[in-house]
């Protein structure tokens, strides 16, 4: 079943004399519970997608759809509240929020929507990411490899139909970035989530049902699974 479905997405920046073609007509497609990764050179336009995938930014022209309900058709507060309970984002700079703890800023996203918090799952998901020890620390004390597990345990603890990841190994060691691409895989089998994840890490992205590759905002044919889109 296709959960995201994007047609002719566009996004410039800037103006008719100085305009960048970020995204240029992207159609696309992508499985529930498929694992996506997306690859391309920095500037081409992953960064982008991912957003517009997420409902954090609009396109220029284009369209795309989310278990089958168009972003654009959304009100603002239906795309926030879209963006809380469907989405979980990983992004590169964490966003942590300083002035609360571990525990705190895993369970926020639950906290702001007035969710039941799943002890049990936030329990299973801290000591896969090995934070239980961590719990009471504010992101300040942490390594930036520990600040990036707190990100995925916040993304993760929504229970979100899709997961999007913005290079979410970066800052780990090797044996780490297997535990969390381990946690995460494990994590989408179980709760039917959907990953599109940006990496630079040609391993991981060979482990994908699928590859995208992405040069100057346009989805080009690439190795990877056979399972290529079309152009
Ligand atoms: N807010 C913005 N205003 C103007 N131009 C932007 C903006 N955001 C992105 N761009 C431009 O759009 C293009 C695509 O950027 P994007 O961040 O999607 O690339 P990326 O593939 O994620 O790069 P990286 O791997 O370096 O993160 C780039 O040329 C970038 O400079």
């Amino acid at each position: 079943m296709t959960i995201i479905q994007t047609k002719k997405l566009t996004k410039y920046y800037g103006n008719a004399k100085n305009c960048v073609r970020a995204l240029d007509g992207v159609d696309l497609e992508i499985e529930q519970s498929s694992f996506t990764a997306v690859v391309g050179t920095s500037g081409s336009g992953k960064t982008t997608l991912l957003n517009m995938l997420g409902a954090l930014d609009t396109p220029t022209s284009g369209s795309v759809l989310v278990e089958g309900r168009e972003l654009s058709g959304m009100t603002r507060e239906q795309r926030a509240i879209f963006r809380r309970r469907r989405v979980g984002f990983i992004f590169q700079d964490y966003n942590l929020i300083p002035t609360l703890n571990v525990y705190e800023n895993i369970v926020f996203p639950l906290d702001l929507d007035h969710s039941r918090i799943d002890t049990k799952m936030v329990g299973e998901i801290v000591e896969l990411l090995k934070l239980k020890d961590r719990l009471g620390a504010f992101p300040h004390e942490l390594s930036g490899g520990q600040q990036q597990r707190v990100a995925i345990a916040r993304a993760l603890a929504v229970k979100p139909a899709i997961v999007l990841a913005d290079e979410p190994t970066g800052n780990l060691d090797s044996r780490t970035s297997q535990d969390v691409m381990g946690l995460l895989r494990s994590m989408s089998d179980r709760f039917r989530q959907t990953l599109v994840m940006i990496t630079h890490n040609e391993d991981i992205a060979q482990t994908a049902d699928r590859l995208i590759r992405i040069e100057d905002g346009k989805i080009i044919p690439a190795g990877g699974n056979g399972n290529v889109p079309e152009q």
